[in-house]
């Protein structure tokens, strides 16, 4: 089986990208120590602390974020970092290639009931001669990342990696190696799998209601066959699912918080998870449009997510356009 290293090698990979992304191997390989050691390492629970997201932080995501923070800081090519868990980005070398932006520790509210995690990271070009303290340099769109993925850490630690070049997946070893375990991954077309989080069906535009209205009536409906649905609460786990066996991932704007436009994060979310799916032949995007044409004004800025098998989320922006169009009517 082929290391991580080995496998990049063998794809022209930049040296230094290559450089970077084992250097955030270290960090996810350390992270992943730690959620195993769980409750004996006494790292589960709630701090005090709430974020800039206005969420209370698990001690989970203050680890990750200080595990991913000091290895990305101490490496030369790193200019600078933007985390969920921080409110403004944090400079590194100043002649430094590359900026990271990261979720530390995806789905947190499932560690303390020992269900799957996930650390997600999106690598940009640092601009030149900017100031990396700022978030000026970061608020980069989508299709500027050099690469993206995730580590999922469930019943093994897989690393899913882009570097613009297709999808990749490496389980990591009893040694802490990654090891390529899936190459070229592609998403089937079309699914019979969707994943929302249903309880907020009241909160939701009319569009997305009568879509997953029309799934639910299965193969009595409009759809013409019968859907299954998960929902893990951690995006991490579900793009993982959609990416081993196809389905649609909706998180879309609701009502609930009307200004924001949705409650994933676009920068260390909605980014690198729809540069995997794209990469991958499937679609992400906002209902209306890609999700990495969004241009960012923030650093922690929201977008709404729907991501998956292409035919089911052309099916669903359809009914978006279906409902646009008679309102301009
Ligand atoms: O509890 P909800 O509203 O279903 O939200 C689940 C969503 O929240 C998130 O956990 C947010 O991520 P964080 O744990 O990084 O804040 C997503 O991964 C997931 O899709
Ligand atoms: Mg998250
Ligand atoms: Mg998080």
């Amino acid at each position: 089986m082929q290391l991580l290293s080995q496998f990049l090698r063998r794809n022209d990979t930049d040296e230094q990208l290559m450089d970077l992304i084992a250097t955030l191997m270290v960090a996810c390989k350390e992270i992943a120590l730690q959620l195993r050691e769980g409750a004996l390492a006494g790292v589960l629970g709630t701090t005090d602390i709430t974020n800039v997201q206005g969420e209370t932080q698990k001690k989970l995501d203050v680890i990750s974020n200080e595990i991913m923070k000091t290895v990305l800081l101490n490496h030369s090519l790193v200019a600078g970092v933007a985390s969920e868990e921080e409110s403004e980005s944090v400079p590194g070398n100043p002649d430094g290639r590359f900026l990271v932006v990261f979720d530390p520790l995806d789905g947190s509210s499932n560690i303390d009931i020992n269900v799957s995690v996930g650390t997600i990271f999106s690598i940009l070009e640092a601009p030149k001669d900017q100031d990396y303290s700022t978030e000026h340099p970061y608020l980069q769109s989508g299709r500027k990342q050099i690469a993206a993925g995730y580590v999922l850490y469930g019943p093994s630690a897989v690393l899913v990696l882009t570097t613009g070049k297709g999808v990749n997946m490496f389980t990591m070893s009893h040694t802490g190696d990654f090891l390529l375990t899936r190459e070229n991954v592609m998403i089937p077309e079309e699914t019979r799998e969707f994943a929302i989080n249903m309880s907020n069906h009241r909160f939701w535009e009319p569009a997305m209601r009568n879509y997953v209205d029309d799934l639910l009536l299965g193969a009595d409906g409009p759809r013409e066959k019968n859907y299954n649905m998960r929902w893990v609460a951690a995006m991490v786990a579900e793009v993982h699912r959609v990416l081993t066996r196809g389905g649609i991932f909706t998180y879309p704007w609701d009502a609930r918080s009307p200004k924001k436009p949705g409650k994933l994060r676009l920068m260390y979310e909605g980014n690198p998870m729809s540069m995997l799916i794209e990469q991958a032949g499937g679609l992400a995007t906002n209902c209306y449009s890609d999700i990495m044409d969004v241009e960012p004004d923030d650093i922690h800025e929201r977008v709404s997510v729907s991501l998956g098998s292409r035919k089911e989320v052309e099916a669903l922006m359809e009914y978006h356009a279906r409902v646009e169009s008679t309102k301009e009517a």
